[in-house]
């Protein structure tokens, strides 16, 4: 039996774009993956726009899925403010609640809150050591202004290619929408993108779902898209 999506030309345009990127990311030399590893994360680390960022959503990058390394900026985020000289940022980082696309970002406050699921992501227990619920960012009473995000490919117009399981799509469309609500600022999109990922415009075909980015840090620098990333950043 064929399924509906798989006639469907989106589909398989993301589907085919997808495999070559996973392609391309596999024959990547290891000494030049860890060094764009490295300058991305100095960018971010060094930006003001990440320096005064207080609360954030970071992903907890996947060696074996070849993202884009982030271990940096999480241990900088979870670090303690006194041996460090910056502000204490408040970070969420996501769990898988389903296979329907549904994703949380729970608080955590050390690499130690976090275990390997299903697909070898570290993500957290929704409950702390202490038997505590840990607090789910759709229910903080303040806004998360940055969230970077991981992602297979972009565009220089914002358009994302991610792993096909609409998570990042659905959370930021209800995010999105929390905002609204409370008439806070909308957080920045921010996209980490090894050089190979970034495509000309045109190659991602996108449908009404997908969430543009605001802005890409390459090891190239930051490319600065929607008015919000020329404003703050
Ligand atoms: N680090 C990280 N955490 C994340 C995401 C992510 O992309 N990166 N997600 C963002 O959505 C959610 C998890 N979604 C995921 C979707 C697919 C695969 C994955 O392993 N895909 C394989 C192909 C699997 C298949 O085709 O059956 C792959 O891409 O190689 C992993 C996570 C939430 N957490
Ligand atoms: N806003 C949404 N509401 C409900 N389902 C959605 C939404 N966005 C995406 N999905 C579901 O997710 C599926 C995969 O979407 P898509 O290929 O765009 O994922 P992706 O952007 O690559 O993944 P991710 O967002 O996890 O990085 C869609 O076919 C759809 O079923």
């Amino acid at each position: 039996m064929q399924n509906a999506s798989d006639l469907d030309p989106i589909v398989q345009q993301k589907h085919a774009l997808r495999s070559k990127v996973r392609k391309d990311l596999k024959a990547m030399i290891p000494e030049q993956r860890s060094e764009q590893d490295i300058a991305i994360q100095n960018i971010v680390l060094e930006a003001p726009w990440f320096k005064s960022s207080t609360r954030l959503c970071a992903y907890i990058s996947c060696d074996a899925l070849r993202e884009v390394d982030t271990s940096k900026i999480l241990s900088a985020v979870l670090s303690d403010p006194n041996t460090e000289c910056q502000t204490k940022k408040k970070l969420y980082v996501p769990w898988v609640e389903d296979k329907n696309s549904h994703m949380r970002m729970f608080n955590i406050s050390s690499l130690e809150d976090l275990i390997a699921n299903s697909m070898n992501i570290l993500e957290p227990t929704p409950v702390d050591a202490h038997g505590n619920q840990r607090e789910d960012v759709m229910q903080a009473s303040d806004p998360v202004d940055l969230i970077l995000l991981p992602g297979l490919a972009f565009d220089r117009s914002g358009q994302r290619l991610g792993r096909g399981g609409g998570y990042y799509d659905l959370f930021l469309k209800k995010y999105q929408e929390l905002a609204a609500d409370q008439k806070w600022k909308q957080p920045l999109l921010v996209a980490l993108a090894y050089s190979l990922q970034i495509m000309v415009e045109g190659v991602i075909s996108v449908t009404s779902n997908d969430m543009p980015v605001d802005a890409l840090v390459s090891p190239d620098g930051v490319i600065r898209i929607s008015p919000a990333a020329f404003e703050r950043m």
